[in-house]
């Protein structure tokens, strides 16, 4: 590994996009690791969830988020890094020379990266939208979502790099492939 990107911002500012985008453009040299995946698989175990249900945007998502961002705010307490060791360890990324990170969350996510991958190689990527850009992405303010510290933990934090994700093109291909320009110039990758 040369280096692990770690992505975060408010919902709907983007995560997602641009990690598959850039993952897409840095092609075999690099994976994308989601933290909540750990988190979803382990939560729909002890419940016995459907795992396909919870996983995709269905109607299970938000009915459970609430009570999923309690529970692993207790495993949490419990070890810090219990997630993210646990997100790291179910994916290849020792054969990644890029592994972007895509849903960063709290100061004690990037504690734990610093901690075990050092400092040179962990590097924290501040994703920003409007709230206007959201609202027209799907973004409606839901109480014990977006006022909890999943959503704000790092709403005072500095970022080794800031990246405004404003203009949502109408999907074709130019558009997407300037807005990667423009972020790898940023991370000074190519
Ligand atoms: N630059 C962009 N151009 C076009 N569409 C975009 C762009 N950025 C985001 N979108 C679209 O906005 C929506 C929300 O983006 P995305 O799911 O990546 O956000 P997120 O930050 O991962 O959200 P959440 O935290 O809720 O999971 C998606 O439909 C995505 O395709």
């Amino acid at each position: 590994m040369k280096k692990i990107l770690l992505i975060s911002g408010k919902r709907k500012c983007g995560k997602d996009f641009i990690s598959e985008r850039l993952q897409r453009r840095l092609s075999d040299r690099s994976l994308i690791v989601r933290i909540s995946e750990p988190i979803k698989r382990e939560w729909a175990r002890k419940l016995q969830l459907d795992m396909g249900a919870m996983l995709s945007d269905g109607p299970y998502k938000e009915q459970y988020r609430r009570d999923m961002i309690i529970w692993s705010d207790e495993v949490r307490q419990r070890d810090y890094g219990f997630f993210c060791r646990a997100a790291m360890e179910a994916s290849a990324v020792q054969q990644a020379d890029y592994v972007i990170v895509s849903d960063i969350r709290r100061k004690n996510d990037i504690k734990w990266f610093r901690e075990n991958y050092g400092q040179d190689m962990v590097k924290t990527l501040r994703l920003t939208s409007t709230e206007q850009r959201r609202k027209a992405r799907g973004w409606q303010f839901t109480a014990g979502v977006d006022d909890v510290p999943s959503e704000c933990d790092l709403d005072d934090s500095s970022f080794d790099y800031v990246f405004a994700n404003d203009e949502d093109g109408d999907g074709n291909a130019q558009d997407e492939k300037q807005l990667i320009d423009r972020l790898l110039a940023l991370l000074q990758l190519s």
